[in-house]
């Protein structure tokens, strides 16, 4: 058995520990403490202790066998600060009532029922698309996974609203790289970030109040999330259910559907691929429906690798509150274990060339590969409510899109990442669309 103190890891300055060099870029130092310190690694941010698990067995057992004895990390805890005690960062018996409350509105059958609308709000945003002319598919599609969350869980149109959450959004982000300072709990109570905060914060707020207040005049339909919740909660927790859904249900689709986009802008012998089974399921310019989904196995393939390269869940945070153990490390109350998509879905042990993109890797089982080399939706009891919202709609978001539009690339216009909250594309994601039928 071996404690935190025995763990290997990277040489950390005096007070501040290794925070310098994980706030000059949070991927490369995750990567560098697994590739060269190995599946354990201790390092410190401040005073704080942190463990950075790489192995998949470790995740498993941190995810699974370890979930009731940690909480969500530091970074979920101060995000309580806007989406109060939603489904993403509540703990203990309010999360295991409002999960077995919420789950029926994420059904196998609910969400087969909004297929529709995802294809339909699809095809209308990239009907308005101009052949030639370079756009940033990474706003095209935050614009179109807010509008299918909008009007399938809330039955409303938040198509006006799009600017209006992406800004509140970006004013709550921009305070992320603070969340994970020593000094956060100092630096976010000072003017700047609570400025920030607050504004955001209020802007949802007062788009909530309006869904809210709009069902109570009897608008939208009846079986809903929004309905179960005004029905099953009072409204300040109803508030935080909605912005949690509203923040979680859109931004990791589009990043998803995005970093796909990209990767097969930039590798158009795949593309051709891609699109040649989309087009033998519902022709050019067509639109495909829930029930072509078994049909489309290499574009589900297709996000799948996306997801595993391009992880919007880039790490996930637990903190142990009782002396615990993941392997052979005995864990001290406090100490916060890190699982991290990134570094786990680019190992070489799991995945061989890992960072080429090939879809083809998804195509056949792989019997060796252990479950948590791949957990682009986290696991355990906290595992996404949303994966199967998610795949439906990013293989029908990404059918419908292939079905019309051949992707170019955009020379000169590099991906750049931002790891904040979610793993997103800092300058968006430039594309030029081509006419199918035209190339
Ligand atoms: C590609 C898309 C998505 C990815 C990669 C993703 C990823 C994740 C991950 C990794 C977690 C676990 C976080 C943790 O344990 O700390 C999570 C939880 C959650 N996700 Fe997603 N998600 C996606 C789409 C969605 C959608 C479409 C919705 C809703 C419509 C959603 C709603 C939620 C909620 C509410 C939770 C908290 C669940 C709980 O703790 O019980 N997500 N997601």
């Amino acid at each position: 058995m071996r404690t935190v103190k025995d763990l290997p890891g990277p040489a950390a300055a005096p007070l501040v520990g290794n925070a310098l060099q994980f706030r000059r870029d949070r991927l490369a130092f995750l990567t560098t403490c697994a590739r060269e310190h190995g599946d354990a690694v201790a390092f410190r941010i401040g005073p704080a202790a942190l463990v950075l698990l790489s192995h998949p067995d470790a995740v498993r057992e941190l995810l699974t066998a370890r979930q009731h004895e940690v909480s969500k990390g530091p970074v979920l805890q101060r995000a309580r600060a806007v989406l109060g005690d939603g489904l993403l960062t509540s703990e203990g018996e309010t999360h295991r009532h409002d999960r077995r409350l919420l789950q029926a509105a994420f059904s196998r059958q609910r969400v087969t029922r909004y297929a529709q609308e995802m294809v339909d709000v699809a095809a209308d945003r990239t009907a308005s698309w101009v052949p030639g002319r370079a756009l940033d598919l990474h706003a095209e599609t935050v614009r179109t996974t807010l509008t299918v969350a909008g009007r399938t869980l809330f039955g409303t149109r938040l198509d006006d609203d799009v600017a209006l959450v992406s800004a509140a959004l970006r004013e709550v982000l921009s305070v992320y790289g603070l969340l994970m300072l020593p000094a956060a709990r100092v630096l976010l109570r000072l003017p700047p970030a609570r400025r920030r905060v607050r504004r955001g914060t209020a802007a949802l707020d007062a788009l909530t109040a309006r869904l809210i207040a709009e069902r109570a005049e009897g608008r939208g339909t009846g079986d809903d999330l929004l309905s179960v919740l005004l029905e099953s909660t009072d409204r300040r927790h109803a508030r935080d259910q909605v912005v949690t859904m509203l923040l979680a249900g859109h931004e990791t689709t589009a990043n998803a559907l995005a970093f796909a986009g990209h990767l097969l802008a930039t590798h158009p012998a795949v593309q051709d691929r891609v699109a040649g089974e989309v087009l033998g399921v519902c022709g050019a310019g067509g639109r495909p429906s829930v029930e072509d989904l078994g049909r489309l196995p290499l574009t589900r393939a297709t996000l799948a690798e996306a997801l595993r390269l391009y992880p919007p869940s880039w790490a996930m945070g637990r903190q142990a509150q009782v002396p615990t153990q993941v392997g052979d490390v005995e864990v001290p109350t406090g100490t916060v274990l890190l699982a991290s998509q990134w570094v786990l879905h680019r190992d070489p042990r799991w995945w061989p060339e890992p960072g080429t993109f090939d879809p083809g890797r998804f195509l056949t089982p792989a019997p060796d590969r252990p479950r948590f080399a791949f957990f682009p939706f986290g696991g355990g009891t906290r595992q996404c409510i949303g994966e199967a919202f998610a795949w439906t709609e990013g293989v029908l978001t990404l059918a419908t899109i292939l079905a019309r539009w051949r992707l170019l690339a955009v020379p000169g216009r590099e991906l750049t990442l931002d790891p904040l909250l979610t793993l997103r594309p800092r300058d968006g994601v430039w594309i030029v669309p081509a006419p199918r039928e035209a190339v």
